[in-house]
């Protein structure tokens, strides 16, 4: 068979689209598989708004979100569709010495004395993808770009080897499926969408007692939550969690209490062991790179992540 495209990334998620972008950037003809609709992925349900969530402090997670922070700030002044700046106060209820490891990736840090029971607060500004926007303006610059976004399910990773020379395996949750790593796992997340009554600061809580708390304005609606069970994997909205988000979010931000619940979502983020995967493999058929197991920090690290996983595809062309 011709070869039709120098790469094929199996996965339109927001780790697979970035990467084809910057694959394309660096003159790949490039084809996108999805077995799902954008409506049906764990992207398109994310908050999507930069911090390395359950993240470790590993270098590489540092370099990966510094250049998506950088990427997402650039995209914001350059109205890119969908990519808003939020000022955001992070409440801590234990003052550590200093800041967080991720901070060096955050820009401007800045530390307040918290008000009880907080012991000191963190202020930045977080980049937010509103992610039914954004993905479309990725899918289109695919397309813009001489690419294809194809909905096709994929068996076998080394059959597409008779179609491109390079295979990228971005499939989220199904990526341990198709290269025989046992270690991802579902992490489901569940979040309650409101109607923004003129919010436009982030507040979280990452250490509350009852689970995390945040709150998130977009441009129409507000995002509250959350949850972060790891090896959950069912999608029906849980009534005892909703409540609980609802109960810590309106503690947070008292004004939300006059905002119409609209809908909740709940999406299963890629969780692995060890962190990400991102890494070449040499198979008999062709290069084989891998890019999954992101967690609940796929939008954080994805810039980053995708010019990687372009240096592995293309080494040596
Ligand atoms: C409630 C919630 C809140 C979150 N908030 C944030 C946040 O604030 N910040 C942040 O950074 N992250 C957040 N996340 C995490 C984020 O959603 C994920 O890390 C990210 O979306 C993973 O992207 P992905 O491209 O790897 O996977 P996906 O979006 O799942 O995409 C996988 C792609 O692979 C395709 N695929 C799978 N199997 C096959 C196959 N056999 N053949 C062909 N295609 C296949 C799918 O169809 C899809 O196109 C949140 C997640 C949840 C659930």
């Amino acid at each position: 068979m011709r070869m039709v495209a120098d790469v094929i990334v199996v996965g339109a998620g927001v780790v697979g689209l970035t990467a084809a972008v910057r694959l394309q950037e660096r003159g790949a003809r490039v084809t996108v598989l999805t077995a799902d609709p954008p409506e049906r992925l764990v992207s398109t349900v994310a908050a999507a708004v930069w911090y390395p969530t359950h993240t470790d402090a590993d270098p590489r997670v540092l370099d990966w979100a510094t250049v998506t922070y950088q990427e997402f700030r650039r995209q914001a002044g350059d109205g890119v569709p969908g990519v808003l700046l939020r000022r955001t106060r992070m409440l801590q209820r234990r003052a550590g010495d200093g800041l967080p490891w991720w901070a060096a990736a955050a820009g401007d840090v800045t530390v307040r004395d918290g008000t009880a029971p907080y012991a000191r607060e963190l202020r930045f500004v977080a980049p937010l993808a509103e992610m039914t926007t954004y993905l479309d303006w990725l899918r289109q610059r695919v397309v813009d770009g001489g690419g294809q976004v194809t909905h096709r399910r994929v068996d076998r990773l080394d059959d597409l080897f008779a179609e491109a020379p390079v295979v990228v395996n971005a499939a989220g949750l199904a990526a341990g499926a198709l290269c025989g790593d046992p270690t991802v796992l579902p992490i489901r997340g569940q979040i309650v969408l409101v109607a923004n009554p003129g919010l436009d600061e982030s507040v979280r809580d990452e250490e509350h007692p009852d689970g995390t708390a945040y709150v998130h304005p977009r441009s129409r609606d507000v995002v509250l939550g959350g949850s972060y069970q790891p090896g959950r994997a069912d999608l029906d909205p849980d009534p005892e969690l909703r409540a609980g988000i609802l109960r810590r979010c309106l503690a947070l931000v008292p004004e939300l209490a006059v905002a119409p619940v609209l809908g909740e979502r709940i999406g299963l983020r890629p969780g692995r062991e060890g962190g990400p995967r991102v890494e070449a493999e040499n198979r008999p058929g062709g290069r084989l790179v891998h890019a999954y197991g992101h967690g609940g920090a796929g939008m954080t690290l994805s810039w980053g992540c995708a010019d990687e996983v372009c240096a592995l595809a293309l080494a040596g062309r």
